[in-house]
């Protein structure tokens, strides 16, 4: 099975309500989506968001990466030569991570149509059912109070409140959601970067103080700040992850050594894509830290390949963050994993499953 051609389509959904964190609001998902053809006539299917101020790609990069930096290099390679191919996405250029993961994700699931196997499968098995939890938006105390509650009464038994625009109200905002849905859900908190290590600490003392019980606290200051996210750590009792700080398996390694964070949360837009998830986990496992797998503002394309790795690596993936799909208002694939409410399943088919996409725009 050889690739023959990458093409490119652009997918908009609108989000049921606006995606609101402390670097920024989003109220549509439009995702660059990659079509590796093969000669056999088979598609493999990957997306990649924009989100700059993340992972500083944008459209534009992402199809300009592809089209003149990985599609040449690729054409004509053999899917069975996995690992071969991957090293040469990866190889390619330095940082374009969604880019990779884009056109890695549609390279592992011709890998499982080539096997004719749903790709958690050929990653190692698992249960292929697992529940996410659902993203609270930081907005005023009483919409986010109403918005926890109502996820609660749809059955997301985990929430994860943003916080990160204002300590004191940050810490009001999650004494109220607290109060609201106490033994109904568990709460971790996404600071997307906006709390000093000072503030965060103060924050994080004030809700032990009053009781509150945090299952875990993201990225709570500047992603460069490894010091500060140390500082954190060592002086709270509530466990402190890491998202903006790690993209790849060497970014691991060292804040591993620094102890500078309790997990880990793994997304394929920062690690380049499946190789490196699956490389992060195991590094991760060895020092016997857990790990959270994320997703950016993704549809059900590229978050049904983060949903085979979690169940894949479920030893160390103990926390599911892949919402995406159910902050949009409509899923536009046809096939894939089934997402409904927190339920997360996978169906037999091979590879990622996915039939079709509707509404994508050429490019
Ligand atoms: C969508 C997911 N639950 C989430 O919150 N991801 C964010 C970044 C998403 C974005 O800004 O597109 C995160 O974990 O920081
Ligand atoms: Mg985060």
């Amino acid at each position: 099975m050889k690739i023959t051609d990458i093409r490119f389509g652009m997918l908009r959904v609108p989000l049921k309500t606006p995606f609101k964190t402390a670097l920024r609001t989003v109220d549509k998902v439009e995702d660059i989506v990659v079509m590796v053809h093969t000669d056999d006539g088979r598609v493999g299917y990957g997306e990649a968001p924009a989100t700059a101020v993340i992972t500083g790609d944008t459209h534009g990069s992402i199809v300009d990466a592809i089209r003149h930096y990985i599609a040449p290099r690729l054409i004509g390679q053999d899917i069975a030569d996995l690992n071969r191919v991957t090293k040469l996405i990866q190889d390619t250029m330095e940082k374009n991570t969604s880019a990779k993961a884009a056109v890695e994700i549609a390279v592992y699931d011709l890998w499982g149509q080539l096997y004719g196997a749903p790709l958690y499968k050929l990653l190692g098995g698992g249960d292929p059912v697992i529940s996410t939890d659902i993203t609270i938006s930081v907005d005023y105390i009483d919409k986010m109070v109403a918005d926890s509650v109502a996820a609660v009464e749809r059955g997301f038994e985990s929430l994860k409140i943003k916080v990160g625009k204002d300590i004191g109200v940050d810490i009001e905002r999650v004494r109220a959601i607290y109060a609201a849905v106490e033994d109904r859900a568990l709460l971790r908190l996404d600071a997307n970067q906006g709390w000093t290590a000072k503030e965060a600490v103060y924050a994080l003392h004030a809700l032990e103080d009053a009781g509150v019980r945090l299952e875990l606290v993201e990225q709570p200051v500047k992603a460069r700040d490894l010091e500060g996210m140390r500082y954190v750590t060592e002086r709270v009792h509530t466990p402190i992850m890491a998202d903006e700080s790690v993209f790849g398996p060497a970014e691991v390694m060292d804040l591993i050594r620094m102890r500078a964070a309790d997990i880990i949360n793994i997304k394929l837009m920062k690690t380049g894509g499946i190789s490196n998830a699956i490389r992060i986990a195991d590094i991760a496992g060895l020092y016997g830290i857990d790990c959270m797998i994320g997703c950016m503002l993704e549809t059900s394309i590229s978050v049904a390949a983060a949903v085979h790795v979690a169940v894949a690596k479920s030893d160390v993936i103990t926390k599911v963050d892949l919402d995406g799909p159910s902050l949009c208002s409509y899923d536009p694939v046809e096939g894939g994993v089934h997402f409904n409410e927190s339920e997360i399943s996978i169906s037999d088919a091979p590879g990622l499953g996915i039939r079709a996409i509707h509404g994508l725009e050429p490019i």
